[in-house]
């Protein structure tokens, strides 16, 4: 079995950190291009200018168009040409188009999240999507960002919702890359897991789970304590370095066949995710009361729990078993090998005392309504109502 994992090569977290950007730039050439979208210029723009300036970096602003396509990635390659550092700024679509430049202009990558939404930021592939917003196709680059700089002011001011969406995104990453694991399937780089990548997953959730609360608070109030700190490089950094190279499962998967159904445009990467992961948990066929801790959770921070909190509250069954069957079915069978701990070549392992096929069959059975019943049945009853309240009208 060959155990491989990739990381960024540098990472720097902390309150001001981007007006000292330059300082912690290894570059041999003296040109940067700094990419962001317009919103993110007025908040970040000078700051950033200024830091690199400082180290004697040149350097030329590119507007982000907001969409990560094909086109926009050769526009703004083309702008680049041979700049020695493409400096990608925003969230996770400007820095997924900052390293697709980078792959096309051979220069070193800097990333620069300005909210912890997603695990983009550290990760080594780039989400391309279609001039009509639909996912296009994963970009494999083989390389890292060499440098993510976060500055933890900035995200803290940004709005809670990117927040509590990062730390879906990063509870995610436990779960996904445990079943990888168990299931012996391979991760991003098609080699196995670490138990480096296993440890740093485990601990992303870990992070969330006893700071989410506390940093969701503080966010409110755009203030950076050391929960928000732990939170942001949970999100941010463990994220990143678990789902690549820890491996992913069923939670990414349902989230993809999400993006298909345009009622859910308006919820975040996170927000799908969160429903990705509790549908994982019934295909895995967890106790209810795993289910229903990660439940109370996400309600308490305010993240998405049914379908009608994604807009997909109207009878959603024929839609999503339309769009999403082709897509689980592969994960879903990942799952529960996992479950049963009889992948090819492993051994028999079940995750919770004697677990058995016949079990995850069951609750597999519910996948095609993503769970949506189970949800409804299981839920507390003090939830209940909320539940099935769409987050919008909350
Ligand atoms: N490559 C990967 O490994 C990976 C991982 C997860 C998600 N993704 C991709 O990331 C994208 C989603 O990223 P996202 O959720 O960050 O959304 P996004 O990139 O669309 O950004 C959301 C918005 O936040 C705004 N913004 C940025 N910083 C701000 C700040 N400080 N204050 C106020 N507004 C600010 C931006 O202007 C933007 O309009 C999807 O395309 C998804 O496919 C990629
Ligand atoms: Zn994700």
């Amino acid at each position: 079995m060959i155990r491989t994992f990739n990381a960024p090569s540098a990472y720097v977290q902390g309150c001001g950190v981007l007006d000292s950007i330059g300082s912690y730039v290894d570059a041999d050439g003296t040109s940067a291009v700094v990419l962001a979208d317009e919103t993110v210029f007025d908040l970040v723009g000078e700051s950033l200018s200024t830091g690199l300036e400082a180290s004697g970096f040149t350097v030329d602003r590119i507007e982000f168009g907001g969409a990560c396509t094909h086109a926009e990635v050769a526009r703004i390659a083309e702008r680049a040409g041979d700049a020695d550092v493409v400096v990608g700024v925003g969230g996770g679509r400007a820095l997924d188009t900052a390293k697709a430049v980078r792959a096309e202009a051979g220069s070193r990558l800097v990333t620069v999240p300005t909210i912890a939404s997603t695990d983009a930021p550290t990760s080594s592939i780039s989400v391309l999507y279609t001039e009509a917003d639909e996912f296009d196709e994963f970009q494999f680059h083989g390389a890292n960002p060499d440098l993510v700089v976060v500055d933890t002011a900035v995200v803290a001011g940004a709005p809670t919702r990117h927040f509590r969406s990062g730390m879906a995104d990063a509870m995610a990453t436990w779960f996904e890359a445990d079943t990888a694991v168990r299931a012996h399937a391979t991760n991003v780089f098609e080699g196995h897991s670490t138990r480096t990548a296993h440890a740093i997953a485990r601990t992303c959730y870990e992070t969330v789970r006893e700071h989410g609360r506390s940093a969701v608070a503080a966010v409110e109030r755009d203030a950076v304590t050391e929960s928000v700190e732990a939170v942001v490089e949970a999100n941010t950094l463990m994220s990143g370095i678990g789902f690549e190279s820890g491996g992913l499962a069923a939670a990414h998967s349902v989230h993809d066949g999400l993006t298909q159904v345009a009622e859910t445009h308006g919820a975040t990467h996170g927000e799908k995710v969160n429903l990705g992961t509790l549908t994982q948990f019934v295909l895995e066929g967890r106790e209810t009361d795993e289910l229903v801790d990660l439940i109370d959770f996400s309600l308490d921070v305010g993240l998405p729990v049914t379908l009608a909190d994604v807009r997909l509250g109207d009878r959603p069954e024929v839609r999503l078993r339309r769009v999403v069957e082709a897509d689980v079915r592969t994960l879903r069978d990942d799952s529960q090998r996992a479950v049963r701990g009889d992948a090819a070549g492993g051994q028999r392992r079940p995750r919770h005392g004697g677990r058995t096929r016949t079990r995850a069959s069951r609750r597999a059975s519910l996948t095609s309504r993503f769970g949506y019943r189970f949800f409804k049945r299981t839920a507390p009853e003090r939830d209940r109502r909320r539940l099935l309240t769409p987050a919008s009208s909350r």
